[in-house]
């Protein structure tokens, strides 16, 4: 199976992947985008992409393109530990602290806001496509002074030292990924990492309806289904009209899911389910 991912080598996208499937052919991608883009051509069977990170919050390209542009089912989730350490060219290991600029994915960055602004104050900082992308051209040029924010495969890959361990703001860092696919299928849950199921469903309210996300609730609560996740995006069409993107914590069935469904198309809701998958986790962040 070909997986696309978030490359190049080593980003934590990267680490996910190896860590769910690690007997399946990696063909690292520039951009999250492109992600999308190789799947929709059928170039790759899945592809492996960051939605929510516990620090950050979630990835707003990943679910815009979710919901405009891409129509494939997510069929799987994996969660892994985030640990973010400063990174140089060997050559500048004793004088990270004179660092000119520190490169790395925007989200890796406010993860480690904290550290930033005590140990590199006024640095200033330069957005990359992905961690590994930024440890990559750390190695590509050992004449500049600057650092980059990475994981420790980066670190190993692409020949840098760690000048700071664990520098991200709290202990508890993770990223939830999904796994996207070409069509439906059923991944292997026979593994010590498979954890549940949920089911995503993407809810659009009527306009000119007072209380409609009062009603949607409801639907799910007297129910007694547990809701893990709910987000709202906007849907690019006018200020203030917006559609939900709801975590149920169960998997798809024959009676409680397509019930919600039905009682919010009587509400005037569009409903969507964008898939029910097994999610599975990567371990713990604690240092
Ligand atoms: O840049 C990477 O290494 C990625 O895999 C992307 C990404 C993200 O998009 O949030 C994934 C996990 C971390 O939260 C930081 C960056």
């Amino acid at each position: 199976m070909k997986i696309g991912f978030l490359g190049p080598q080593a980003t934590f996208t990267d680490i996910a992947v190896r860590g769910l499937f690690p007997n399946e052919t990696r063909i690292p991608l520039q951009t999250i985008p492109d992600c999308f883009d190789v799947l929709n051509e059928g170039k790759v069977d899945l592809a492996v992409i960051p939605i929510e990170n516990a620090l950050e919050g979630s990835v707003n390209i990943t679910l815009d393109y979710l919901i405009h542009e891409a129509k494939k089912p997510i069929i799987g989730e994996i969660t892994a530990p985030i640990r973010q350490h400063l990174m140089v060219h060997p050559l500048h290991q004793d004088k990270w602290n004179e660092t000119t600029a520190v490169y790395s994915h925007s989200h890796a960055i406010a993860q480690c806001h904290k550290f930033l602004h005590t140990e590199l104050k006024g640095i200033p900082t330069v957005n990359t496509t992905s961690t590994a992308a930024a440890a990559s051209y750390i190695k590509d040029h050992p004449e500049l002074k600057i650092a980059a924010i990475a994981n420790e495969l980066a670190a190993e890959v692409y020949g840098l030292a760690i000048a700071q361990s664990d520098i991200h703001d709290f202990d508890y860092n993770h990223t939830r990924f999904i796994v996207v696919s070409k069509e439906e299928q059923e991944l292997n849950t026979d593994t010590p990492l498979f954890k549940g199921h949920k089911t995503t469903i993407m809810v659009t309210l009527p306009l000119d309806r007072a209380g409609a996300l009062h009603q949607v609730l409801s639907a799910f609560a007297w129910r007694n289904l547990n809701l893990s996740k709910i987000e709202s995006r906007p849907m690019k069409t006018g200020l203030g009209n917006y559609f939900f993107i709801i975590d149920v914590d169960m998997q798809k069935d024959e009676v409680l899911i397509p019930g919600v469904a039905a009682e919010l198309e009587a509400l005037g809701c569009r409903v969507n389910i964008l898939g029910s998958y097994p999610y599975f986790s990567l371990g713990s962040s604690e240092a």
